[in-house]
């Protein structure tokens, strides 16, 4: 009989190694097609089969799936897009070409592109930021005039935090427009930037799938400008009313944009004026073991389940705490030495401890999810414990960091003005 084959288009650093683990789990044999399957780490420490392909060329997506289709059974085709969110629509229309459950490509595009976004959010009157579209710096400028600083100026496609920039002056906005227009950030399309009001509070992730809203959590944030992702709390703090204010605005948004096969994340602010819709995307989060450490649903395992034609069960095992810790380094320069991951580790209530580099590797913070070095999670039956726990294991792990010589200092002093985030860090 011919092997059953789960087939995933790239991969991420958070989750693919999940879902190579579950698709083991479930029986099924993960293989994972990539333009370059060695920037996923987690697939040759898993001996998982990869296989090199332009992801970008539906084409050959769909030569690649029709070989493989000769000696496996392909039970289910999903995408786990990176940096790179057009993934998702071409694994859209890959499913659809091979009769397989997918999602509305056709909505996946509306949704991954933050412009369109915005316009079917606010036709649908969903609550969202003044927003424009720009594609010069002098349009970003009479934008944000119109709009008032502050502003959030962003790439109109893209994730991660990845040029997304909070303007509070004139200076500001002026540095941040050179910097998207300028030639330093990479455009996959034509650029075009967003205009946004900063929403200001809060903010909150509704983890949905299909239609129904699974959790909500509680996100944190390192200082402005930038909007680096430090961990998120579940569930959210919320008062009854709060929490279904929040759900309803979520589900709105599928509505809006035509959503509602799979798995949806849906970031908002408590503003004002209530919750304001920051972004909706058409995948998991990276919070899926935080959303299994409160509540003993494997979303990864449940959305395989859905990708292959079969019942999902999203029935909630326990109600715990569960606060997900991202470690960012408070400086630039070369790591000397960095421990204490399996101090935090055996700390009673932590669930994973982890550091992701290795002395004498040289640290220039971007300012978005890519400046990450560690990871904490924890959870207890109490939110005062939960914090408790994550402390005392974010104090555990320790560094230093030795500033780069001078030259080198002003060259990385551009990408950079982003101060110490975690205070557990040396010196
Ligand atoms: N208009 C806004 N008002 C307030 N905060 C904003 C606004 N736009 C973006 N942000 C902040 O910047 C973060 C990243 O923005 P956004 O979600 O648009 O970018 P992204 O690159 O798609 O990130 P991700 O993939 O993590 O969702 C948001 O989570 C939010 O904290």
């Amino acid at each position: 009989m011919a092997r059953r084959a789960l087939i995933l288009v790239e991969g991420t650093r958070s989750n693919g190694v999940l879902y190579v683990k579950a698709a083991q789990r479930l029986g099924l044999h993960p293989i994972t097609l990539s333009v370059d399957p060695a920037q996923y780490d987690y697939l040759a420490a898993e001996g998982s089969e990869a296989i090199r392909v332009d992801t970008g060329n539906l084409d050959a997506l769909i030569g690649e799936c029709s070989r493989l289709r000769a000696t496996n059974d392909i039970a289910g085709i999903t995408g786990l897009a990176g940096d790179d969110e057009s993934v998702s629509t071409t694994v859209g229309k890959l499913c659809r070409h091979f009769d397989l459950p997918g999602p509305d490509p056709a909505s996946i595009e509306g949704c991954c592109d933050k412009f369109t976004q915005r316009q079917l959010l606010a036709e649908a009157g969903v609550p969202i930021p003044a927003y424009r579209v720009a594609v010069n710096a002098t349009e970003v400028e009479s934008f944000a005039a119109e709009i008032g600083l502050p502003v959030v100026v962003k790439p109109a496609v893209g994730s991660g935090s990845i040029g997304v920039r909070l303007c509070r002056d004139v200076d500001e906005l002026a540095e941040h427009t050179t910097y998207l227009l300028g030639g330093k950030h990479i455009w996959r399309s034509s650029p075009r930037v967003l205009v946004e009001e900063f929403a200001q509070g809060p903010q909150y992730c509704a983890a949905i799938m299909g239609n129904e809203v699974v959790c909500i959590s509680a996100l944190d944030f390192g200082p402005p400008p930038h909007f680096v992702y430090l961990g998120g709390t579940y569930p959210a703090p919320l008062t009854e009313d709060e929490h279904g204010r929040i759900a309803d605005v979520s589900l709105s948004c599928l509505r809006a944009l035509g959503l509602g096969w799979g798995p949806t994340n849906v970031e908002l602010r408590w503003t004002k004026r209530g919750p304001v819709v920051i972004e909706v995307n058409p995948r998991l989060g990276g919070s899926v073991q935080t959303i299994e450490a409160a509540y003993g649903i494997d979303l990864v395992t449940e959305h395989i389940k859905l990708v292959i034609g079969e019942e999902w069960n999203l029935h909630k095992r326990h109600s715990h705490i569960a606060t997900a810790r991202l470690l960012i380094p408070d400086r630039d320069g070369i790591l000397d030495w960095v421990d204490g991951d399996s101090r935090a580790a055996a700390i009673p209530g932590v669930v994973e401890a982890k550091l992701y580099i290795k002395p004498k590797t040289p640290i220039v913070r971007k300012g978005d999810y890519r400046d990450y070095i560690g990871y904490v999670l924890a959870a207890s039956p109490s939110r005062a414990r939960t914090k408790a726990i994550v402390q005392r294991a974010v104090d555990s792990i320790h560094w230093s960091i030795t500033p780069f010589p001078i030259e080198h200092e002003q060259s990385a002093a551009s990408h950079v003005s982003a101060p110490a985030q975690v205070p557990s860090g040396e010196g």
